[in-house]
């Protein structure tokens, strides 16, 4: 290796550094509801955590304190392999997928592709190589010119994941992506974030109300419980299996769902009796 290869690689300590760590972070609103209290989490790079919890328990308030997009009331949160603009929050590292598109009707699949981008005064020209990636990567390079009416609801939501890759984020915040989609849908689009995760290296916080979704997609589950929201559970999934539809049958998938299920109930206040 030459010397200005040893300069440009990264120390070990760069690679090693988390992408965020949140400690003892509580959020009151101002109408006076606690959503979040004492919450602590350290995201690894490469990680795929999936976010489990019941309603109201704080987890797009968790979602959005990552994304810097809502301040805290007390403790800390960091990005420590983040550029940090004036503000103090993280720079173009993070894309977020909301549980609706959220597209723009008047604007075509490239256009609303293309809205990141030219937030940040990217021309069209220079941007068309990174949505056509971008549409590539979501199986949306033949739909670039549709408007979002002709789309279904799953190629909607494609849409918005390819959205939120254009920028090409380190993190992936995803809150309740499909929860509004039928099921075999959510099924095909967990199998192509999976897809995106392996192939990108993309690192991925994605929050669902659904043990078996958090079972089948992630290698770490964190399970919150409610007033206030916190962490109840912290804990990772490792299969021997590739996980597709054979998966989904198999002795270790059943047995994921019945560990995440049973910290679900555990967090609810409940126990396997009930
Ligand atoms: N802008 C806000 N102003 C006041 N209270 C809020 C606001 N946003 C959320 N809350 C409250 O904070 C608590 C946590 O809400 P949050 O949406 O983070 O939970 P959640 O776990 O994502 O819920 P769900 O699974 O139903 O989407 C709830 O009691 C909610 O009513």
């Amino acid at each position: 290796m030459s010397l200005a290869e040893t300069k440009a690689a990264p120390s070990k300590e760069a690679r090693k550094r988390p992408l965020v760590v949140m400690q003892s972070v509580s959020k009151v609103f101002s109408s006076g509801t606690t959503a979040l209290s004492g919450m602590s989490l350290t995201v690894e790079s490469g990680e795929f955590i999936s976010l489990l919890g019941p309603s109201g328990c704080g987890k797009s308030t968790a979602l959005r304190i990552i994304a810097g997009l809502g301040d805290i009331t007390a403790g800390k949160i960091d990005w420590p392999s983040s550029r940090i603009n004036s503000k103090g929050l993280p720079e173009g590292d993070i894309g977020f997928v909301f549980q609706e598109p959220t597209l723009m009707p008047w604007k075509t699949v490239f256009g609303n592709v293309y809205l990141p981008l030219k937030l940040r005064g990217i021309s069209k020209a220079e941007a068309r190589d990174r949505i056509t990636e971008a549409l590539a990567t979501v199986n949306l390079q033949d739909f670039a010119d549709a408007y979002p009416r002709e789309l279904s609801g799953g190629m909607k939501m494609r849409v918005s994941i390819a959205r939120a890759l254009v920028t090409k984020p380190k993190l992936l915040l995803m809150d309740e992506p499909f929860a509004a989609l039928d099921e075999i849908t959510r099924q095909k689009l967990n199998d192509d974030v999976l897809r995106l995760w392996k192939t990108t290296g993309i690192t991925v916080i994605f929050v669902t109300h659904s043990v078996f979704e958090s079972a089948y997609l992630s290698n770490r589950i964190v399970v919150m419980k409610a007033r206030p929201g916190r962490v109840h559970a912290d804990f990772p999934l490792t299969t021997s299996l590739e996980r597709d539809s054979h998966y989904r049958t198999s002795e270790q998938y059943r047995q994921a769902c019945e560990k995440a299920s049973r910290s679900l109930i555990e967090a609810m206040g409940g126990s396997e009796e009930h």
